[in-house]
């Protein structure tokens, strides 16, 4: 292990820009969430050696404040170039997840989806391998419950720990350090890389048994994804109507229904432009699961469902690397073809 001591975000509070001050409501959900040892006092440190797994939109700023905030970072992504940015500020690099889990304390992993989430766990090559008693592994990818449980699962075997702990926030509040983690399983090791998480996130909260991290993103982002569909409908119809659509962005942002969601992807959807945070390929991956997720336990979720159709459309028409706000396009095709 590295010699250093990794400050992280309550060791050292004069990295942390003023918004990261933690409002009390969430000083009470921490508080509420078996604070690890030291919370509330002087400061918090890790001691150990970080790896990182997956650096794309969300897996490299997050590596970035991590490294930034002097921890000893060690990297992998499938597409090696990634590492680079990652490597020119100072992290290690190693040529597989197992390699990584074995050179590392603890392993943070950012990738797209259940399936390649559970690869880069339990496939050849995979962490698992590398892993050990003593070791921890830290989920914080968008996956189901059922697949979150089968990784905790094969990680546990090997007796290194396991905690599944997705996001909510997308690419701007990542470089920011200002995501919201959505934690479950292994309660010790969440103690432990509470100060990483400090770093990357402005709040963080601890939900049981595995799984319910995963059904908490899947429940928040199915509530985005429909409120996107119900924004970009209304910015059509004003428009339709003889509105100014850019109006009708100012208005919403002053009243009851504002959401910094709107405020920020309104004026550029105007322009049909769609600057990629949010991959509109895994907004409709997370509606996709969190219908299973409805399922599983009856429920029906009809405006979810009518959400992802459009979803499935916009990918249909090439738009699943664009940002997920590209739905809209999907949207006017539609009104398109009935005028038709
Ligand atoms: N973007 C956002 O706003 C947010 C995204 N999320 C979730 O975070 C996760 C990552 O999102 P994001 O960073 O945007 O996605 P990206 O598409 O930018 O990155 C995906 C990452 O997964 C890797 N990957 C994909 N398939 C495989 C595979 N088969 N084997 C190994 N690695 C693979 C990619 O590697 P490579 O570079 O080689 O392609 C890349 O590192 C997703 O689950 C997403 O739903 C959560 C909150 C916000
Ligand atoms: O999973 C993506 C979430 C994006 C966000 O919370 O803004």
């Amino acid at each position: 292990m590295a010699a250093a001591a990794f400050l992280c975000a309550r060791a050292a509070p004069a990295l942390l820009p003023p918004s990261r001050r933690l409002p009390r409501r969430l000083l009470v959900s921490r508080a509420a969430a078996s604070s690890p040892s030291g919370e509330g006092g002087g400061g918090v440190e890790f001691q150990g050696k970080v790896g990182f797994l997956g650096l794309g939109i969300m897996g490299a700023p997050m590596a970035s404040n991590l490294i930034k905030a002097g921890c000893d970072v060690t990297v992998w992504n499938r597409t090696k170039s990634k590492c680079d940015p990652l490597l020119s500020l100072g992290a290690k690099y190693e040529p597989s997840p197992a390699q990584v889990a074995s050179s590392c304390d603890v392993t943070f992993v950012m990738l797209a989806d259940p399936q390649s989430a559970a690869e880069v766990a339990c496939g050849a090559n995979g962490a698992a391998e590398g892993l050990a008693p003593g070791k921890g592994y830290v989920d914080v990818s968008t996956v189901d419950g059922a697949t979150s449980k089968l990784i905790g699962e094969h990680i546990t075997s090997t007796g290194a720990s396991f905690l599944e702990a997705p996001v909510s926030g997308s690419k701007k509040p990542a470089e920011d350090g200002l995501l919201i983690f959505l934690t479950a399983g292994d309660e010790s090791l969440y103690k432990r890389v509470a100060p990483l998480l400090d770093v990357m996130g402005k709040s963080r909260f601890y939900l049981g048994d595995v799984g319910n991290g995963a059904a908490m993103k899947l429940v928040v982002n199915m509530v985005m994804g429909s409120m996107m569909v119900s924004f970009s409908e209304g910015l059509l119809l004003s428009e339709k109507v003889g509105l100014d659509p850019n109006t009708l962005v100012e208005v919403i942002s002053q009243g009851a229904i504002s959401a910094p969601m709107f405020s920020l992807k309104g004026p550029s959807m105007v322009k049909a432009a769609y600057p990629t945070a949010f991959p509109l390929k895994h907004q409709q991956k997370d509606l996709r699961l969190a219908l299973a997720l409805a399922e599983s336990v009856s429920q029906s979720i009809p405006t979810v469902a009518a959400a992802n159709e459009l979803y499935k459309a916009a990918k249909s028409l090439g738009l699943a690397d664009q940002d997920f706000s590209a739905v809209i396009e999907a949207l006017k095709a539609k009104v398109q073809s009935s005028q038709q």
